[in-house]
């Protein structure tokens, strides 16, 4: 068996994620049309050992990644609501640091309080969290939503899954690749196609799944 350089905290997530059936090896149809060997469902993540090992890894990802210091974790509706939330507990939990938490509605509520934003004022430097960047259309519409108030300045994304795979258009850049260029940002993920195979790799067993993601990888894989 080949040695990788997979993270031990990354083999956790992947088979916490494997055992509850949030990484999932099979056939799936994708909103992009092509048919992937592996789907990756974030919300099926609703236990408490699953909420509390994903935020301990997007933590462990937000303290050690290029996301440089912030001060507003922004979760865009809906599923990027909760990971913000538990990703702001973490870092406190975890490197003791200090952190606002805002989240958008999809609808404004017009009346209480009101207004489409929640949390935290989008103020100083914000990082955006959410599941997965697929064409990039919800990252962009958050992105949006930043830019309204003049004194927030958008610094890094984190994701739980960077697929790695090329967008529509002609660059042969991924999405995230495209976003990061588009905002001179940092978009880090938990975990990549390229840590999936790692991992396949080293524990072997699985080769037929390898095989069939090695074969995408081929086909619709950025330049890694
Ligand atoms: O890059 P995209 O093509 O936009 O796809 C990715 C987005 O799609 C999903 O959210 P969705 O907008 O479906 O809302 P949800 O969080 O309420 O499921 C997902 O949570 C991402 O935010």
């Amino acid at each position: 068996m080949s040695s990788t350089k997979l993270d031990p905290a990354k083999v956790t997530f992947i088979e916490d994620a494997i055992a509850s059936g949030v990484l999932l090896f099979g056939t799936f149809e994708l909103k992009s049309g092509r048919v992937s060997p592996y789907f990756f469902n974030a919300g099926l993540l609703h236990s408490s050992s699953l909420l509390s090992s994903t935020s301990s890894a997007l933590a462990q990802l937000i303290a050690h990644s290029r996301i440089p210091e912030f001060d507003v974790l922004f979760g865009p509706a809906y599923k990027g609501i909760p990971l913000a939330a538990v990703t702001c507990v973490a870092l406190k939990r975890d490197y003791g640091r200090e952190c606002g938490f805002g989240y958008n509605r999809k609808e404004v509520k017009d009346h209480g309080e009101g207004g489409s934003l929640v949390g935290a004022p989008l103020r100083g430097r914000i990082v955006i969290i959410d599941d997965v960047l697929t064409s990039g259309k919800a990252i962009r519409e958050a992105i949006d939503i930043i830019a309204q108030y003049p004194e927030a300045q958008l610094v890094g994304v984190a994701q739980l899954v960077d697929r790695q795979e090329t967008g529509k258009g002609a660059s042969g850049k991924s999405t995230v690749q495209e976003v990061e260029e588009e905002f001179g940002i940092p978009v880090e993920a938990v975990l990549t196609m390229a840590n999936i195979l790692d991992y396949l790799r080293e524990k072997g067993g699985m080769e037929e799944e390898l095989k069939a993601i090695e074969e995408y990888d081929k086909q619709y894989g950025i330049k890694k």
